[in-house]
C-alpha cells in the first residue's frame, strides 16, 4: 500500500459505484487510497449502504445521476482528479433494448470523456470487459491469451459491441488536451467473468438450484474453460491503476489490461460449484445431460418466448442463444501485463476469494430460511 505523508487531497469519482463491482471499488478506495479527500459515488440507483460510509474521515458524496445525461456527468466530474467509470448496462439476457445498451454504454462513456475534457480532469480509468475480445460469434477459443494475442473479435450482440465501442473511445481520448492544457490519460481494464460477494448471476444460479431440490444440471462440457476473477482483485486493480496512471502516463496511457488473479481455469458451471457445492447444491452429470442441438433449440425457444411475452412480462432466463454460445467457448487469459506496467499483484489469494464468496452465499442461505 502506498505510503502518503501528504494530507489527503484527491477527489475521486466512481460511476456505477452502487453496482456489483462499483461497491467493491468504493470500499477498496476508502480502505486503501490514503490520498483520498472526497469520494463521489455516481449511480442511477443509489444504495442504502452508502449512508454508513459517510461517518469516516473521507467525504463520501452520493450523486444520483444518469451517464446518458451529459450535464449530470459534467456536474459530477467538475473538480474531480480521477474518474473510475464502471457504470454500464451489463445485459446479455435481453432485458434492455440494443438502443438502450448503446445509449448507456457508448454515449454514456462519451459523456464521461467529454466531461473530463471540459472540467480539466486528467485521469480516466474505464471498466471494459473480456467481451471486447471474445468469445467471437464464430466460437473461436481464446486459450490462455493475453493483451497481444491475435484474435478475430467479431461481435453481433449489443453488449459486447457496446463495450468494444466504448473502450475504443476511451483509448482514443488518451492524450487529448483537457481544460487547462494538460493531456488526458486514459486506460481500460478488461475483467474476465467477475465473481464474489454481490454477483447477481451467482445468486440466480443458487436460487435456481434451490428451486430444483438442491440440484443444477450440467449443460456445458467440463472441458470448456472460462477465466474468472474475484471482484476484490478487480477492485484492487482499479485502485492501483488510478494511483499509478499519472506517474506512468507514457507507459500506461491508452493501454488495456486484462484483470486476472489465481482463480482456477474451469468451466463456468464447475467454477460456480466451488461456491455452490459447499452450500448444499449438486451439479448433476459428468457431461451435459442434453445434446448440444437440443440446448440450441431450448435457447432459441427461450428467445422466442421472451419476444412473445415482452408486451406482458419480462422473461429473461439464463439460457439464451448468446449465453449458450459464450459458455460453450473456451476463454481464458494468462498475462502479467498489469504486473509489469504498474506492479499489480492480486490482493486476495484463490483460497481467500473462494472463502469470501462461500460465506456470502451462505449468508444468502441464512436469509432465505
Ligand atoms: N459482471 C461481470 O462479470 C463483468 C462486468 N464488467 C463491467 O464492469 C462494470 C460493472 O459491472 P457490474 O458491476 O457487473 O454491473 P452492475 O449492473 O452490478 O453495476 C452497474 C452499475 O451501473 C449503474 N448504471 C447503469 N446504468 C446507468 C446510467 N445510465 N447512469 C448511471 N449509472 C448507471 C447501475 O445502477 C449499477 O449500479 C460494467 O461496465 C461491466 O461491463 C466487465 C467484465 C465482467
Ligand atoms: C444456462 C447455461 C448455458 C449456463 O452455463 C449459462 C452461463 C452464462 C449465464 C454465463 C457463461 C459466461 C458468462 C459471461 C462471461 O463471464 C463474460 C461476461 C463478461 C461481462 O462483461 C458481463 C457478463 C458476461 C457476459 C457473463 C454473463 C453470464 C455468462 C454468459
Amino acid at each position: 500500500m502506498a505510503e502518503s505523508a501528504e494530507a489527503p487531497k484527491l477527489v475521486y469519482l466512481v460511476t456505477g459505484g452502487c453496482g456489483f463491482l462499483g461497491e467493491h471499488v468504493v470500499r477498496m478506495l476508502l480502505e486503501r487510497e490514503p490520498r483520498l479527500r472526497e469520494l463521489r459515488v455516481f449511480d442511477l440507483h443509489l444504495s442504502p449502504w452508502l449512508e454508513e460510509l459517510k461517518t469516516g474521515p473521507v467525504q463520501v458524496t452520493a450523486i444520483q445521476g444518469d451517464v446518458t445525461q451529459a450535464h449530470e456527468v459534467a456536474a459530477a466530474v467538475s473538480g474531480a482528479h480521477v474518474v473510475i467509470h464502471t457504470a454500464g448496462l451489463v445485459d446479455v439476457f435481453g432485458r434492455a433494448s440494443p438502443e438502450t445498451i448503446h445509449k448507456v454504454n457508448v454515449q454514456g462513456t462519451q459523456n464521461v470523456i467529454e466531461a473530463c475534457v471540459q472540467m480539466g480532469t486528467r485521469l480516466l480509468v474505464y471498466t471494459s470487459s473480456m467481451e471486447v475480445v471474445g468469445p467471437n460469434i464464430k466460437g473461436h477459443p481464446f486459450y490462455r491469451g493475453n493483451e497481444d494475442t491475435p484474435y478475430e473479435a467479431v461481435h453481433k450482440h449489443p453488449y459486447p459491441h457496446s463495450k468494444a465501442q466504448a473502450e475504443r473511445l476511451v483509448l482514443e481520448a488518451n492524450g487529448r488536451k483537457v481544460h487547462g492544457g494538460l493531456p488526458l490519460v486514459t486506460c481500460a481494464l478488461r475483467p474476465t467473468g467477475i465473481y464474489g460477494e454481490g454477483h447477481q448471476i451467482m445468486r440466480d444460479f443458487y436460487h435456481q438450484g434451490l428451486r430444483l431440490g438442491g440440484r443444477l444440471f450440467r449443460a456445458i462440457p467440463a472441458s470448456v474453460e472460462h477465466g474468472r476473477v474475484y471482484v476484490g482483485n478487480v477492485a484492487w486493480m482499479h485502485v492501483l491503476v488510478a494511483r499509478e496512471l499519472e506517474q506512468r502516463a507514457a507507459l500506461m496511457g491508452g493501454q488495456v489490461y486484462f484483470c486476472y488473479d489465481k482463480s482456477p481455469y474451469k468451466s463456468y458451471e464447475d467454477f460456480n460449484m466451488e461456491f455452490l457445492g459447499p452450500c448444499g447444491l449438486r451439479l448433476v452429470g459428468t457431461r451435459p445431460l442434453l445434446p448440444y442441438w437440443l440446448l440450441v433449440l431450448l435457447a432459441a425457444l427461450n428467445a422466442l418466448l421472451q419476444w412473445l411475452l415482452r408486451p406482458l412480462l419480462l422473461y429473461a432466463p439464463l439460457l439464451n442463444p448468446y449465453t449458450l454460445a459464450v459458455a460453450n467457448t473456451t476463454f481464458t487469459v494468462s498475462t502479467n501485463k498489469a504486473q509489469r506496467h504498474f506492479g499489480y499483484e492480486p490482493l486476495f489469494s484463490w483460497e481467500e476469494s473462494r472463502t469470501r464468496t462461500i460465506l456470502w452465499v451462505q449468508g444468502m442461505e441464512a436469509s432465505a430460511q
